[in-house]
């Protein structure tokens, strides 16, 4: 995809998800790949219901910022997804309401966070980690993704926000919306002791999608 391209498309997935309530304010950030190995990222402090593809930030593919506004003070977080995954293509972070409040629960599950609910879920995601509560822009947050070696695409940063990373971004918006949504059923579900999906259906998902999933 041609830059310029590429830049609308960022901003447009961004609005969409800023005029749906998946996040608001300025919360949020997000990055892609560009074909020179370089990246853009969405500038700090910004809304993603109005980000500039002109002021996109625009790093080279050493890592140097060339162009645009500051970046994200979440760029390291970031950086420990594309670093550790080779196939990852674009990062998106949220403060999705129903997410962060999962992350609140008293038994919130750490390794599997999202609950087996349905299948778009288990075939968008993989095994969600929950990863503890880290100060914004805390470089830790980075250390953290990188301790886990490349294994998820999908993690929770308790008490703040999903962060997903995809092959491109229109594929990392469609999972974090499916993070979101999973994470809302669980809420809606809980006090009704739900059916979830069993664990034959839940493998069943995983071999015949190729749904990565770490054991
Ligand atoms: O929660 C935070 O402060 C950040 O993770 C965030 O969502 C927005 O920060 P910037 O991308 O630096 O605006
Ligand atoms: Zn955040």
């Amino acid at each position: 995809m041609k830059e310029s391209e590429l830049r609308e498309l960022i901003c447009t997935l961004a609005k969409s998800m800023f005029d749906r309530g998946l996040t608001s304010g300025s919360s949020g950030n997000i990055s892609a790949r560009t074909e020179d190995g370089g990246l853009l990222v969405s500038p700090t402090g910004t809304s993603f219901g109005r980000l500039d593809p002109g002021r996109l930030s625009r790093f080279d593919n050493k890592g140097n910022l060339i162009n645009g506004d500051k970046p994200t003070k979440e760029i390291s977080l970031h950086s420990a997804f594309y670093d550790t995954r080779s196939t990852a293509g674009a990062v998106v972070h949220l403060h999705s309401c129903h997410s962060v409040a999962l992350s609140m629960m008293p038994d919130a599950n750490e390794d599997d966070f999202l609950p087996p609910l349905t299948p778009y879920g288990i075939m968008k995601l993989g095994k969600v980690k929950l990863l503890p509560y880290f100060r914004p822009g805390d470089p830790a947050m980075g250390e953290a993704v990188r301790g886990l070696a490349g294994k998820r695409s999908a993690i929770m940063l308790a008490n703040h926000g999903p962060v997903v990373a995809a092959k491109d971004v229109e594929a990392a918006c469609f999972a974090i919306e499916e993070l979101e949504d999973t994470a809302r059923l669980a809420m809606l579900m809980q006090s009704f002791n739900p059916r979830m999906l069993s664990n034959d259906q839940v493998k069943d998902l995983i071999t015949t999608f190729d749904v990565e999933w770490d054991v």
